[in-house]
């Protein structure tokens, strides 16, 4: 539904983006994360033609996005910042988008706003971040999109909308069958509604997976043995993270579990326990693997 293909995107004479590919199936959620310059919302701009890449295509639902005003109409954008004629008021923007998208749905519309509750009669310019925020996805919810790309969506909104917002978007995938690609920083959030994850970063994929995969690959696991660690378990290539507290080790291990629980047996450890981590977790030690880490500083 959504493909990047080996796509490149210079600005400002450096290349933002290298060789980046992305998969999205259709009617999936697919939460795209990374670090702050990662690349995020340069790619979504890709993937919505804003921005032409050097190298590389986009192709949604099956067909090359650059200047495809059919495919445009069926595609909703929630850009990061909300850009509107200022001196519109929402009823006047709201009209806009009735007549310039054909699959916009008088019905879903009156039902948006019965949960956003804005003000028609005011004017853009008067409405305070979350509330552009709330009136964008208005407007894209209501063009009934077959995509739909969401920058940072939920940055600005109350809890409840927020709430509400994740609900909509779940909402909308099960019933419409929309394939929807979010970038955030809240990974909480985003493990709650998204089916894949993509990590961006320096302008590269790092990995793209199933968030099921994901969580059973990247565990902790606590550990003892009555003599200490062996050394070939701690030297084991799979391992993100070691840590002791006493005699208790806590290693997270980035891949092939099986064998490493196995490996452990073999030593007769008197603790052994595997821990699912969150999506937070899970990213924080991914980054930490590929050099991204914080230093311990006190101010
Ligand atoms: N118009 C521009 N001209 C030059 N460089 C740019 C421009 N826009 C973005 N960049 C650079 O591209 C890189 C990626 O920026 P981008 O906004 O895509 O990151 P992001 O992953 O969305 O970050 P964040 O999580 O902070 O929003 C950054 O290094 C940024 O400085």
């Amino acid at each position: 539904m959504i493909r990047v293909l080996n796509l490149d995107k210079y600005l400002g004479g450096d290349k933002i983006l290298d060789n980046v590919n992305v998969n999205v199936e259709k009617s999936s959620i697919y939460g795209l994360i990374g670090p702050n310059g990662a690349g995020k919302t340069t790619l979504l701009k890709n993937i919505v033609d804003i921005y032409r890449p050097e190298k590389g295509e986009v192709l949604v639902l099956g067909e090359n996005i650059k200047d495809n005003k059919k495919i445009k109409s069926q595609l909703g954008y929630i850009a990061d910042y909300q850009y509107f004629y200022s001196n519109f008021k929402v009823e006047q923007m709201v009209d806009f988008y009735r007549n310039t998208y054909p699959l916009w749905e008088e019905k879903k519309y009156i039902k948006l706003k019965r949960i956003f509750k804005l003000d028609e009669k005011k004017k853009i310019s008067s409405l305070s971040k979350g509330m552009k925020t709330q009136l964008s996805l208005m407007l894209n919810l209501s063009i009934s999109p077959k995509v739909l790309i969401l920058d940072e969506p939920t940055s600005g909104l109350d809890p409840v909308i927020k709430r509400k917002v994740l609900d909509i978007i779940i909402d909308e995938v099960s019933t419409n069958e929309t394939t929807v690609l979010i970038s955030s920083h809240h990974l909480g959030e985003l493990e709650r509604i998204c089916d894949h994850i993509g990590i961006i970063h320096e302008g590269k994929i790092l990995l793209e997976d199933s968030i099921e995969k994901l969580k059973s690959n990247v565990r902790k696991v606590q550990v003892a043995f009555k003599d200490g660690i062996p050394e070939d378990i701690k030297n084991n290539r799979d391992i993100l993270k070691i840590e002791s507290r006493g005699r208790v080790y806590e290693i997270i291990v980035n891949d092939h579990m099986d064998e490493f629980i196995s490996q452990i047996k073999q030593y007769n450890p008197i603790l052994l326990e595997t821990i699912d981590m969150s999506l937070e977790e899970i990213f924080i030690y991914k980054m930490g693997g590929v050099g991204y880490v914080f230093e311990d500083i006190t101010l």
